[in-house]
């Protein structure tokens, strides 16, 4: 735990350092990760490019709220009178995005700064998946999962003109990526999120997975701030119960900032079927060893896990590569490519570059995500399928 903390409280020290110019090892350590994008003609989100590629990835950890281009929240802010710091994409960036390692906390605090752009509007909203949908069939994606708190989305104290309830941003989600998956030739789904420290919103979210899980919402994730020594609240457990009984998939963030403790109560009081990072897992080898038997799948997100400090700014010490080393089952994602300035693309380019993963084990982790996402049986088994060919794998 004190590692941990530690490692968090130095991603602040890093940032600081880096700010001030200092020349330390870590502040070097920092500077050498080049994140991101190492080459700006590798466009960012916020910025896409003009080629597509061959559509053969899955992606399963990819927050649509940590997707939004800024150009559609300069969109937004216009139209509802919204000021902002600045009236350019360029400008916008460093306000709602972060480009060096720091904190799971300040990446909480960028999303707080732009969310309230789009509260409460449908409209946005809607454009939000479309636009996701978009983007992802440029980056080469079959299938997605997007999560998203829906209770995040409903009402704005910047502008208290616009207002929706819970049901009706999931209604305006599920269109939104509806109509993108017709027009970009993608398939996506949805999982909502319940959130640490919002547990009042817990049980109404399973109720709200359970009544669209026909229209594309395919389970529910816990995600927010995962303070290493708090206990999760109870009420997340029970909506979590709620959810096995009534046949709803579960993912959970644990482990990202967490340690093992976390990913083990996931699994084992939760039920979780995928594990949202799971990075601070290899601090107990039994519990990993026991997890690998289960063949549990870890949703890695590379420049994620560097910028929010989860793990060291150092390319040569990911988790994944043990990961990887082992066997263990994961996938690569982009989690919240805007605040980070990624997109899939960019997470690959990362993991050839620094972890030499090799186009064998791309496909097997695109095949890990396939087998491991919350399709139903029958349009998993086409995906896998549709993995295997564009992969080459037999
Ligand atoms: O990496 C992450 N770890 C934990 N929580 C996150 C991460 N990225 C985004 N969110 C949180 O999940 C909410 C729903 O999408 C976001 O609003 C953000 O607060």
């Amino acid at each position: 735990m004190a590692i941990r903390q530690s490692l968090q409280g130095l991603g602040c020290v890093l940032a600081g350092t880096l700010l001030r110019g200092s020349s330390s090892v870590f502040s070097q350590v920092v500077r050498n990760l080049k994140i991101p994008p190492e080459d700006k003609k590798k466009e960012t989100s916020a910025t896409m490019g003009e080629t597509e590629i061959k559509k053969n990835r899955v992606e399963l950890h990819l927050h649509l709220d940590g997707a939004v281009r800024p150009s559609t929240l300069l969109d937004a802010a216009k139209r509802r009178g919204i000021p902002l710091p600045a009236d350019t994409v360029e400008g916008l960036l460093p306000h709602v995005s972060m480009d060096r390692p720091d904190s799971l906390v300040a990446m909480i605090k960028v999303f707080k700064f732009f969310i309230p752009i789009i509260q409460g509007d449908g409209e946005t909203i809607k454009r939000i998946a479309y636009e996701l949908c978009e983007d992802q069939a440029k980056h080469g994606v079959l299938y997605f999962e997007a999560r998203y708190c829906p209770h995040f989305l409903t009402q704005s104290k910047l502008d208290k003109t616009m207002e929706l309830t819970p049901t009706e941003v999931v209604e305006l989600v599920n269109s939104g990526l509806n109509e993108g998956s017709r027009d970009f030739g993608v398939k996506a789904r949805s999982i909502l999120c319940l959130i640490r420290d919002n547990p009042e919103f817990s049980m109404e979210i399973v109720q709200l997975c359970d009544r669209f899980r026909n229209q594309g919402v395919v389970a529910i994730d816990l995600a927010g701030n995962e303070v290493g020594d708090m206990a999760t609240n109870a009420e997340h457990i029970k909506a979590f119960q709620e959810a096995k009984r009534l046949g709803i998939h579960r993912t959970v963030h644990a482990g990202e900032i967490g340690g093992p403790d976390k990913v083990e109560e996931a699994v084992f009081k939760m039920d979780a079927e995928r594990i949202g990072h799971g990075y601070h897992i290899l601090e107990d080898p039994q519990l990993y060893a026991k997890l690998r038997d289960m063949n549990m799948h870890f949703e890695v997100c590379p420049v994620s896990s560097y910028i929010t400090g989860a793990v060291p700014p150092n390319y040569k010490e990911h988790p994944a590569l043990s990961f990887a080393k082992d066997g263990a089952n994961f996938s690569i994602n982009s989690d919240d490519p805007s605040v980070f300035r990624t997109h899939l693309s960019r997470e690959y380019d990362l993991i050839r570059e620094h972890w030499n993963f090799d186009d064998k084990l791309i496909a097997q982790l695109n095949l890990n995500a396939a087998e491991a996402c919350f399709l139903p049986q029958d349009e998993k088994t086409k995906l896998i399928q549709q993995v295997k060919e564009a992969h080459g794998i037999q």
